[in-house]
């Protein structure tokens, strides 16, 4: 890295006093948290709960200023007009007289870092990226973008090679880290970009599209705090392995209302990562179930085969199937979901079997008399067994279950459905959800409506929102400065919790009727209509932020036309940003993938990669599976020692993955499997695993068999060799890359 001298040693006194500034921060809020909790715990109710929200305020605080210890500061903008240089980093800082130290990242003072260049230098004169290792500086990087602008020795210090270039080729940690210090400008201008509305971010492999969605997600909590940071914003990832990959990137940007999750974890009380099989997923995602559940649900309010005569205190009243249609009717016209609706069914026929019963008594009968002929008939066990059997309370999970467990159910649900395709729905009552199934049991829930848990909670959110501990909660926020990251309401709704730490991940998690303020979805070509339909539910808002990549596409639900899939839920109001350039997979390597995908998809951009690597690809071929396997662990140890200390995976098709294994421990190599993989040097890995990783390395075995011979094979191909930063090496039996 560059800079001479003298000028490391300014930003090393600079540096120097941030960190000054940081710690003495840390120790405040330390104090401050320990003399809290040094109070006696008496005190009334209302004492208690403040002191408890102030502890978690101080203990968030602790934790935001931690986060910011890795290259707290990374850039440095001088400005034509100003003699005195604005420095850029993770967190803002001030000093004890409010005088700015540090621009967070996302303040529009620090824009011009990642918008200014020589053509537009938004009056900007240098632009400096400073190079730090723990709390030194180690060097410098500057973009001159208005040469005019500096001084003479300005221009003599200037210094420059690439911080990017130094971040891409640096080995992996099986984590994703931020990219605060060099986002680049066609990635700035989508992070920024305004909230509101439906932005498709559509680019190749590598183009920094989950660090892009990450970023956005941080940057929309920061700017519309006060807007969104109680709703939060809902991502949602591929697979759990993505997940533990990408954990560490929002924390270290300083985020705590984002709720990361999958799609398999979207409906609550249901977990799962187990998936159907390609066909019976391609038709549980099909637009078609929500036809299906609605005829389900509807065949569940029930009119009965005959007129029955039911006993009410001895007494004989009959519901005559005439009175539950002209009921159903009437319920069904409040266009309620069938839980709530239901009250209307009972309400009306109990009012006509009390009727009855006043007509059966005779003589006059006045209100009290009418009050308790009504109770008697509710209490009735005939009446209510005769009303549930016509309009049954349901419970989602129950009644998906019992639909795809009953052949004649499914089939009156289905009419335009084939047998064959009625035949893949079937499903044994007591099996395991899917991640296919959770779109449907939101679908049930959405028809079947609300538990009365939910609405108490709802109510008890809006006490949260009490003008007098909103107000209280301000006056905290000013008093300790803490006002740029969090919210008034945040604060009192902790008031008003007893002062519980209750996130807004762990509120809108345990609610499916949660209404986020912004959604971001990573690998968003994988989703199905059906699922596409639970998550606009999520966002009442429409605002959203998907990225993808329609060449990537592996699941047979999912899409390789945005339109197609918005359409249904936003017409064409939305908006196509493309990021074009790859910053991870080296250019040769990016040419090989490129060929295996265009004959496909002629039309489809691939994205340039931003810098050659070391290696060219590395294709060995075998006369059979088996010489293949037996060669495994002596490539395995070839690529390990040309890494050097590197994060290798080997990506197998499923049908490969146990021989793979086999082969390779028998040789005394450990590998990690699955989610561990992220953590072992040496990953085994499916093609779906894959998805959203990098690795300094990549082994790619039988790649004709990952391709096989479905459209989705393709797209697990196109993965699996654009995952290296550095080398890729694959294994086949067949003539994969001759062409080339
Ligand atoms: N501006 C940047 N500065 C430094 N590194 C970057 C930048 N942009 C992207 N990268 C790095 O490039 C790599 C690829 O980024 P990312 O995983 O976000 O791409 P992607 O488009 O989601 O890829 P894919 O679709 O193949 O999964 C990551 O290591 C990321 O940190």
């Amino acid at each position: 890295m560059g800079g001479t001298q003298a000028e490391i040693d300014v930003e090393q006194a600079n540096l120097d006093q941030l960190y000054g500034r940081l710690d003495a921060l840390r120790i405040d809020a330390n104090q401050r948290l320990a003399s809290i909790r040094r109070t006696s715990p008496g005190g009334n109710h209302q004492a208690r709960s403040e002191r408890d929200a102030f502890a978690t305020l101080y203990e968030d605080q602790i934790v935001r200023l931690n986060s910011a210890e890795d290259r707290l500061c990374f850039g440095r903008l001088d400005l034509a007009d100003s003699t005195v240089p604005r420095y850029i980093g993770r967190i803002g800082l001030s000093d004890e007289d409010q005088q700015r130290l540090l621009i967070d990242w996302r303040a529009p003072a620090a824009e011009p870092f990642y918008q200014a260049t020589s053509g537009s230098p938004a009056g900007v004169a240098r632009r400096r990226h400073l190079i730090t290792r723990g709390r030194s500086v180690t060097g410098i990087e500057d973009d001159v973008l208005d040469l005019g602008a500096l001084t003479d020795s300005q221009r003599a210090e200037l210094s420059g090679e690439g911080a990017l270039i130094a971040a891409l080729e640096s080995n992996r940690t099986g984590r994703m880290g931020d990219i605060v210090a060099t986002i680049q400008s066609e990635q700035d201008r989508i992070i920024r970009r305004e909230m509101a509305g439906v932005l498709v971010v559509q680019g190749g492999p590598g183009t920094g599209k989950t660090a892009v969605a990450l970023h956005r997600a941080a940057y929309l909590l920061y700017k519309h705090r006060e807007r969104i940071a109680r709703s939060g914003v809902l991502l949602v990832g591929p697979s759990p392995v993505f997940l533990r990959y990408i954990e560490q990137v929002l924390p270290s940007l300083g985020e705590t209302g984002a709720v990361l999750t999958t799609a398999g974890n979207l409906f609550p009380g249901v977990e799962t990562n187990r998936h159907d099989g390609p066909e019976v997923a391609a038709l549980k995602g099909d637009a078609r179930m929500a036809r299906v559940l609605r005829r389900a649900i509807a065949a569940r309010q029930r009119i009965p085969e005959a007129d029955q005569d039911l006993d009410v205190e001895g007494r004989i009243v009959t519901l005559t199937r005439a009175a539950v249609r002209s009921a159903r009717e009437k319920a069904r016209r409040t266009n309620l979901p069938h839980n709530e609706a239901r009250v209307t069914f009972v309400k009306q026929l109990l009012r006509q079997l009390t009727d009855q019963l006043g007509e059966a008594i005779g003589g006059t009968i006045d209100q009290g008399d009418r009050a308790e002929l009504l109770n008697d008939v509710r209490s009735s066990r005939d009446v209510r067994i005769a009303l549930n059997l016509a309009w049954m309370p349901l419970i989602p999970q129950k009644f998906v279950a019992d639909l795809f467990a009953h052949p004649e159910r499914l089939a009156a649900a289905t009419p335009e459905f084939s047998s064959a395709e009625r035949e893949l729905l079937g499903r044994d009552a007591g099996a395991p959800w899917t991640v296919e199934d959770v779109p449907l049991l939101d679908e049930a829930a959405e028809l079947i409506g609300e538990d009365p848990q939910a609405s108490a909670r709802a109510e008890q959110d809006q006490q949260a929102d009490s003008a007098e501990q909103l107000k209280y909660a301000q006056s905290v926020l000013e008093m300790t400065g803490t006002e740029e990251y969090l919210t008034a309401g945040s604060l009192a709704e902790r008031f008003a919790n007893n002062g519980r730490r209750i996130t807004t991940a762990e509120r809108a998690t345990e609610d499916r009727t949660w209404a986020y303020g912004h959604l971001v979805v990573d690998e968003a070509q994988e989703l199905s209509p059906m699922m596409w339909r639970l998550l606009f539910r999520r966002v009442p808002s429409r605002s959203a932020t998907l990225v993808g990549d329609i060449a990537q596409t592996s699941s047979p639900a999912g899409t390789r036309d945005w339109a197609q899939v918005l359409a249904p839920h936003v017409g064409n109001r939305w908006q196509l940003e493309e990021l074009t350039i790859n910053y991870r997979t080296p250019g040769q390597i990016m040419k090989l993938a490129a060929e295996t995908i265009t004959a496909d998809f002629p039309d489809l951009p691939v994205p340039s990669s931003v810098r050659e690597g070391k290696w060219a690809p590395d294709i060995e071929r075998f006369a059979d599976d088996a010489s293949l396997l037996a060669a495994l662990p002596t490539r395995l140890r070839h690529e390990k020692a040309l890494l050097d200390g590197g994060k290798i995976a080997v990506i197998a098709p499923d049908s490969l993955l146990r021989q793979v294994h086999d082969a390779i421990g028998a040789d005394g190599i450990t590998l990690g499997v699955g989610p561990g993989g992220l953590d072992a040097d040496i990953a085994l890995m499916s093609p779906t695993d894959v998805k959203g990783l990098e690795f300094d390395g990549v082994l790619v075995v039988q790649p004709g068999t990952i391709r096989g011979t479905t459209a989705g094979g393709l797209g697990d191909l196109y993965v699996s060799l654009t995952r290296p930063t550095q080398r890729l090496a694959v294994v086949t039996t067949d003539d994969f890359g001759q062409s080339v």
